[in-house]
């Protein structure tokens, strides 16, 4: 179960600190990680990062930042000297603004801590392919503009992506499987998709190779959470 907790990241999405803690006090001991998003990051700011640091969580700061490259450097520095394990920045952004996220870490980082994990959102898991291609304006199957992406994300540096898991076996085939693929979309079988599109099961998500898996609802909004997270660790262990 440890192995599989490793894995697993539950995204914190609450309005306020007191019930992001105590969410994350049920699920102490796991091992799995924290997701801190922007409703919760939005609500409390840089200390609810460090509070969870100090409870020994993993913690992945799920800003997803998309500015210009200088905007986005200085982002870096700040994110870094908070101390995250890892957090992200939007693909679509461009290679120069990724670069920028990594040159702002290693500024960073040679004066303060270790350097976090940066990754790229490549298309988020609650797009279609519809979506894709009559709102967005880009053409072909989710799966190639993912790869698209992921490509110039290992160019400019990044540790990997975040994507579906429907799409992790084509991101390691382009980009290496040392490339972290980070994957939201998680369902168990039977679960309410709700907003999104581009999902899998965990046990699908294991066996199609993914790194990690990003959950919130199907154990944040479950009666009891920490009941759910270990079906889901039993589920991952058993596929
Ligand atoms: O493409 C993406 C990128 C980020 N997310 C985030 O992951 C969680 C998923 O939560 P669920 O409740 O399991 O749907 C959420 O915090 C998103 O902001 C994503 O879903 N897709």
């Amino acid at each position: 179960m440890k192995e599989a907790a490793d894995k697993v990241m539950v995204a914190l999405d609450k309005p306020d600190a007191a019930l992001a803690l105590a969410l994350a006090s049920e699920l102490y001991g796991t091992g799995c990680w924290m997701k801190v998003g922007m409703e919760l990051f939005y609500a409390v700011g840089p200390a609810i990062v460090r509070e969870l640091k100090a409870r020994g969580f993993r913690v992945f700061l799920d800003l997803k930042m998309h500015d210009i490259p200088n905007t986005v450097r200085g982002g870096a520095r700040s994110i870094t000297r908070l101390g995250v394990d890892m957090f992200n920045v939007h693909a679509a952004g461009g290679a120069a603004m990724m670069s920028a996220a990594v040159e702002g870490i290693q500024e960073a980082a040679a004066h303060t801590t270790a350097a976090p994990i940066v990754i790229a959102v490549t298309q988020l898991t609650s797009t279609s392919e519809q979506v894709l291609n009559e709102e967005i304006g880009i053409a072909g199957s989710v799966e190639d503009a993912v790869v698209r992406y992921a490509r110039f994300a290992r160019k400019a540096g990044l540790h990997g992506v975040v994507a579906s898991p429907l799409e992790v076996a084509a991101i390691k085939s382009a980009c290496g499987s040392d490339f972290i693929t980070v994957t939201p979309g998680i369902r168990p079988s039977g679960a309410d998709a709700g907003d999104q599109i581009r999902i899998t099961t965990p046990s699908d998500a294991v066996r199609g190779g993914t790194d990690y898996l990003v959950i919130g609802r199907p154990i944040t909004g479950a009666p009891r959470p920490a009941e759910a997270l270990e079906n889901i660790l039993k589920e991952m262990t058993e596929a």
